[in-house]
């Protein structure tokens, strides 16, 4: 899919946290790095209308997030940091119906559309588990099957493996390289870019580097450590 961000700013009372961004994003795999407080999650929730630009254009597929936000968000699927934001329904399985349920798919094919989704990430065994009861791992695993089972055409992940042990953390950066979406990851892990198409590195709201992971990741290393 191809989002382009044209002259976008974006700010919180007088602070001007994104500076009039110019970027069009292509590619199957992008990450976005910076220092805390550099402006990367509002750049993600940029792609699909959660946050809106005081200035400037987002147009993801040619629809503008300020005119079009329901069939982006369709298109654009969004894993939270934290999963308690994401997950609402105490069964698994309720929680991932829900959203094809408030998006008309009949109710006949939800139950093999979540099983099959739940099975794909081979997390099948945690379908009739209370979602409060499971280990953050777990949950973030199940955020994410539940955005994958609206089949959007890209997922934004925001900092997908912060809570996460290292097996879980392997899961998922697994699970990021074979999806046949496109991905855009923000993350402090960058271990996670490997094999990544496109990097950009934020810094005070621009964008200070953009390229692939091996001339980004120094760059950011030697200037932000
Ligand atoms: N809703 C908001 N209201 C006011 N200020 C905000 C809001 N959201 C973000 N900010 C400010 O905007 C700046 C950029 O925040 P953002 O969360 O985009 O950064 P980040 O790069 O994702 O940071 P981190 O790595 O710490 O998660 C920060 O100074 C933050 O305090």
């Amino acid at each position: 899919m191809r989002i382009t961000l044209d002259g976008v700013s974006v700010r919180f009372g007088t602070r001007t946290v994104l500076d009039a961004l110019d970027v069009e994003l292509t590619e199957q795999r992008i990450g976005i790095i910076g220092s805390n407080g550099s402006g990367k999650s509002t750049f993600a929730r940029l792609l699909n209308g959660l946050v809106l630009p005081d200035e400037g254009t987002v147009l993801v597929g040619g629809h503008d997030t300020a005119k079009d936000v329901r069939r982006i968000r369709r298109q654009v699927g969004f894993v939270f940091q934290n999963p308690d934001n994401q997950i609402v329904l105490p069964l698994v399985e309720e929680d991932m119906a829900f959203g094809l349920r408030n998006t008309g798919v009949p109710r006949k094919e939800i139950p093999g559309r979540v099983r099959e989704q739940l099975a794909h990430l081979g997390i099948a065994a945690l379908a009739d588990r209370p979602s409060h009861a499971l280990s953050g791992g777990e949950k973030q695993l199940v955020a994410l099957a539940a955005v994958l089972v609206m089949r959007p055409e890209t997922v934004v992940f925001d900092e997908p493996t912060t809570l996460l042990d290292l097996r879980n953390r392997n899961l998922i950066r697994d699970t990021v390289a074979a999806l046949p979406q496109q991905a855009v990851v923000l993350t402090h892990d960058l271990d996670l870019l490997t094999g990544f198409d496109r990097v950009l590195v934020l810094d005070r709201g621009r964008v200070a580097h953009d390229g692939p992971p091996r001339t980004a990741v120094p760059w950011y290393v030697e200037r932000c450590s």
